[in-house]
């Protein structure tokens, strides 16, 4: 079983060059958006697999998906090569049940969308889903578009800091995250582990090399602070 803490994700790689950057900077985790629903994925499946399948672990890849059929989450992992998947979809409790008894060695993330007043939901998500959830991810509702993911916009830190005491099982922080505010995200919330996308992108969409070195830096300063 992967145990996880104080760890640094960067999602949304779009090449080699770009995943290989990343590492260089510091990052752990590093995630692959695939088989979204507008059916444009930033990389191609062979090409994402080819990069996951070179990571030398503590690196991993993770499959970022809205997919919610735990025999097509399990296939698809398979074939990637992924240790872990993060799941944006609203997938029923009985899928993620069955994922866990197809693939009890995959580290499975689950998305809590923060929306405006809706804790008492997510808080009761957790207690249905956490015998089968590895981790849970937080992330924001952009209300003007009815996205939930990559969104960049930041939600109410309360929000997330309730949800680290409440939840049995560790929290990624993400949703707007950048090299400016994640220091103070994870001394106010705490959480186990941090994401960002859209935070770390330069002007051209590519993740900018100083951004995502100043990203993790500040992450694993404010980790070692908070101990
Ligand atoms: O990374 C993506 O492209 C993506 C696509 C669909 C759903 C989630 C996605 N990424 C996740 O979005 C959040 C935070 O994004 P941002 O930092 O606010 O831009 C994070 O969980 C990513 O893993």
């Amino acid at each position: 079983m992967t145990t996880v803490d104080k760890l640094v994700q960067v999602a949304g790689i779009i090449d080699a060059a770009e995943a290989g950057m990343i590492i260089e900077e510091g990052a752990d985790w590093i995630g692959f958006a695939l088989r979204l629903p507008s059916g444009k994925d930033d990389i191609a499946e062979p090409d994402a697999a080819a990069i996951i399948k070179g990571l030398e672990p503590p690196h991993a890849g993770v499959l970022i998906s809205y997919l919610t059929e735990a025999e097509e989450i399990s296939e698809f992992c398979q074939e990637l090569g992924v240790v872990a998947v993060q799941l944006h979809g609203d997938v029923e409790t009985t899928q993620l049940r069955r994922l866990k008894e197809l693939r009890p060695d995959l580290f499975v993330l689950k998305s809590l969308v923060v929306k405006q007043d809706n804790a008492d939901e997510l808080v009761k998500l957790v207690d249905e889903t956490h015998p089968f959830v590895d981790m849970y991810i937080t992330d924001t509702f952009d209300p003007r578009t009815g996205a939930k993911g990559a969104t960049g916009l930041t939600h109410d830190w309360n929000v997330s800091a309730e949800l680290v005491r409440r939840s049995p099982k560790p929290l990624m922080m993400a949703g707007g995250l950048n090299p400016e505010n994640v220091g103070a995200a994870i001394r106010a919330v705490r959480p186990a582990a941090v994401d960002a996308h859209t935070g770390l992108e330069g002007p051209d969409g590519r993740k900018d090399r100083a951004k995502v070195a100043k990203f993790v830096a500040e992450a694993r300063a404010a980790f070692a602070e908070i101990g």
